[in-house]
């Protein structure tokens, strides 16, 4: 059971010791925002949020971040994480107290506020998990070329709804996308169409110059062609237009069963960011580990 005073007691300044930890970060480069928010949801929906997706390999173990999946999750938000955590056991009475869980959680929180986005209150008290194993990441995260049922189904395995996952979609109003995510539909998309007929023309003669056919694979774009930067509901004013990147993330606008969410949002900030909150929330309670089944790691990125 969660809590949000849960380190009251223990580490009653947790949350400005990261909170500085993380506005250091983000002074830094701003892809720390996009690489953390994006951490927390590929931990979040392997074996819980319990930072299995920190861990490194070893010589014994391929961990989940070795995972095709996860191999493009930017190193600033690992980076992120592990420095908060060096801030926190920075002071006597916090060290080794807080688990990498809670702090990846937290900083998520920061990076969106600190984006321009809500900032809300972070439920704490989950423990570290005791395995990552690349062969468990399988099948447990979505694929761009995802529709409607895909979508919903994968989120419903981690109790979330169909509007949760229209909600936190829009954490792509921030951050980078390399252009083989999405070139099958700006070259071959079919037959009869090689450009995917739901792209807006223009955007997807943009979508084509920056991704020229033979790129460089290193080469990522901003995922929000408007305000990249900031995290706000212009995310559904694209899908409206045709400039959703990923087909999971325009199949939000063209599939009639969640369209009336994207335009409710569209033209409500508000009404987006209580959404969002109560989704992002739920997602921080997947499979959290008590008792036994964790611990509080002193290296985020190795077990105890
Ligand atoms: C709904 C299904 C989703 C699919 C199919 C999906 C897929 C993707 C893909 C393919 C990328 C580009 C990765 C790259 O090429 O580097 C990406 C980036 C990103 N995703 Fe998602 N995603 C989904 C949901 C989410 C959720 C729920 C969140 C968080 C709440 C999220 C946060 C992000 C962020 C922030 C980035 C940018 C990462 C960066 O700039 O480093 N995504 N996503
Ligand atoms: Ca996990
Ligand atoms: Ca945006």
């Amino acid at each position: 059971q969660l809590k949000k005073n849960f380190y009251a007691n223990i580490c009653p300044n947790v949350e400005n010791i990261v909170r500085d930890a993380v506005q250091k970060k983000f002074k830094q480069t701003f892809v720390t925002v996009p690489a953390t928010i994006r951490l927390l949801f590929h931990d979040c929906f392997v074996q819980g949020c319990d930072a299995s997706v920190i861990i490194q390999s070893t010589g014994s173990n391929e961990a989940e971040k070795d995972h095709p999946d996860n191999l493009s999750l930017a190193g600033d938000g690992f980076d992120t994480v592990i420095k908060a955590k060096e801030a926190v056991d920075a002071v006597s009475s916090c060290t080794n107290k807080v688990s990498c869980a809670d702090i990846l959680a937290l900083a998520t929180r920061d990076v969106i506020a600190l984006s321009g986005g809500p900032s809300y209150a972070v439920e704490l008290g989950r423990l570290d998990g005791l395995s990552s194993k690349a062969s468990s990441v399988e099948g447990k995260l979505p694929k761009p070329t995802f529709n409607l049922d895909q979508l919903n189904s994968m989120f419903a395995a981690n109790g979330l709804s169909q509007t949760d996952m229209v909600a936190l979609s829009a954490a792509h109003t921030v951050g980078f996308s390399h252009c083989s995510r999405f070139a099958n539909r700006i070259y071959n998309f079919s037959r009869q169409n090689p450009v995917d007929p739901l792209l807006e023309q223009n955007y997807a003669t943009q979508l084509q110059s920056m991704c020229p056919k033979n790129v460089d694979p290193r080469i990522a774009i901003n995922m929000d062609p408007n305000t990249p930067k900031k995290f706000d509901n212009v995310y559904f004013k694209n899908l409206q237009q045709g400039k959703g990147l990923f087909t999971s993330d325009q199949v939000l606008f063209t599939d009639t069963r969640s369209k009336p969410t994207v335009n409710s949002w569209a033209s409500s900030s508000s009404a987006f960011e209580t959404a969002f909150v109560t989704a992002i929330t739920k997602l921080g309670r997947v499979g959290v580990k008590t008792g036994q089944n964790g611990n509080i790691r002193r290296n985020c990125a190795a077990f105890n």
